[in-house]
C-alpha cells in the first residue's frame, strides 16, 4: 500500500507531514508528501477575519482529497474547523504535544509575571483578549505569517516577544528562545492545540482507512479532541472568536475546562466539567451550554456585531 500525504508548505506543516510519514513507515507503509498551497498561505496582508476564516487553510487540500490526488490531508488540529463538510472525516488525531502557550523572545529574562510593560506580537484574538484580561500592562501588535516570518519580525524589533504554542516552537527547535511557559489556567489553549489531525474523504478505500487509523490515531488524544471540538462547534467559535478549551483524560474520566473572553478582556467566563470517557461529545456540548447560559451568549453576540462593523 502507498499513501499520498497532502500538506501545506510551511516548515511546521512539513514537520507534521514528515511526522505522519514516519509513523506510517514504522507500520511498514510507504508514503509520499504532496505540497499544496492554500489561499491562507497566499494572503498575508489582510487579517483572517476579513478574508473569511472558514477553510482558508483547508479548501485546496479538500479539493485534492475529493479528486483522489491525495489520500490524506495533514493539519494542525486547531486549524481545522469544528464542522467539516459531509464529504470529509477526521480519521486520526496524533498524540498531543504539551498544549500550553509560551512567550518567545531573544531576551529570555522577559516575563509577563514581572509586571513590566513590553510589546507582544500576536494575531490570535484569544491571546490578545487573555493578555488584556490578566496582563493589561502589555501592548500587542498584529503579527501574521508562519513561525519563521514572525521570528524574523521579532528579530527586526517589531515587538519584544511573541506569544506562541509550545508545540510549534518545540517542533521548529526554537526552545532556546522560550522566555516563559504560560499557565494553562490563564492561557488555556485553543481547541486542538498540539495535536495533528488526519483528514480523508469519506469515500477513501476502507482498508486504507482502517490501517491509517491503526497507525496514526492516539486514542486518548482522540477522546479529548472529540470533547473539545464538540464544545467549539456548539459555541461556533472560529479563529476570530476568543474561545478556549482543553480536555484531559484521567483513568476513565474526561475533564474539560473552557470559556470565552470579551475582546477588550473585561469579561472572562470559564467553566469545568467532568464526564465519562465513553461520551466525549455529550460532555463538550454540556460545557458549551453551561457557558452560554452563564453569559457566553452575550459575549458572542457582541463580538459578532463588532466583527461585522470592522
Ligand atoms: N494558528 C497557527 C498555528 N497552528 C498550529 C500552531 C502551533 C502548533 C499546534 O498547536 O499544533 C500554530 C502557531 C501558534 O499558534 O503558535
Amino acid at each position: 500500500m502507498h499513501i499520498k500525504i497532502g500538506t501545506r508548505g510551511s516548515r511546521l506543516a512539513l514537520w507534521q507531514a514528515y511526522y505522519v510519514r514516519d509513523l506510517l513507515l514504522t507500520g511498514g507503509i510507504d508514503s509520499e508528501i504532496v505540497v499544496i498551497e492554500t489561499k491562507g498561505d497566499k494572503i498575508l496582508d489582510r487579517s483572517l477575519s476579513k478574508i473569511g476564516s472558514k477553510g482558508v487553510f483547508t479548501q485546496e487540500l479538500e479539493d485534492q482529497l475529493q479528486s483522489g490526488e491525495i489520500d490524506i490531508a495533514v493539519h494542525s488540529a486547531k486549524d481545522l474547523q469544528s464542522q467539516l463538510d459531509d464529504a470529509f472525516e477526521i480519521i486520526a488525531f496524533t498524540e498531543r504535544e504539551k498544549a500550553n502557550d509560551v512567550l518567545v523572545s531573544h531576551n529570555t529574562a522577559l516575563s509577563l509575571k514581572s509586571g513590566e510593560t513590553f510589546v507582544v506580537g500576536t494575531s490570535s484574538t484569544r491571546r490578545i483578549a487573555i493578555l488584556k484580561h490578566f496582563y493589561p500592562q502589555i501592548k500587542t501588535v498584529d503579527m501574521r505569517g508562519n513561525l519563521q516570518t514572525r521570528l524574523r519580525k521579532l528579530e527586526e524589533g517589531q515587538c519584544d516577544a511573541l506569544l506562541l504554542a509550545y508545540a510549534g516552537v518545540h517542533r521548529m527547535e526554537y526552545d532556546n528562545k522560550i522566555a516563559e511557559h504560560l499557565l494553562l489556567d490563564e492561557f488555556t489553549p485553543a481547541v486542538g492545540q498540539g495535536s495533528v489531525a488526519i483528514e480523508c474523504a469519506v469515500t477513501l478505500d476502507e482498508r486504507k482507512k482502517s490501517l491509517l487509523k491503526e497507525l496514526l490515531n492516539h486514542k486518548e488524544t482522540e477522546t479529548c479532541l472529540l470533547t473539545e471540538r464538540a464544545f467549539l462547534k456548539r459555541l461556533q467559535g472560529g479563529c476570530s472568536i476568543p474561545v478556549f478549551g482543553m480536555a484531559t483524560l484521567n483513568e476513565d474520566q474526561i475533564h474539560i475546562t473552557g470559556g470565552i473572553v470579551s475582546l477588550d478582556g473585561s469579561e472572562l467566563i470559564r467553566k469545568t466539567q467532568t464526564g465519562a470517557q465513553a461520551f466525549p461529545e455529550e460532555l463538550g456540548l454540556a460545557l458549551a451550554d453551561e457557558l452560554l447560559e452563564a453569559g457566553a451568549d452575550r459575549i458572542l453576540q457582541s463580538i459578532r456585531s463588532q466583527n461585522t462593523l470592522a
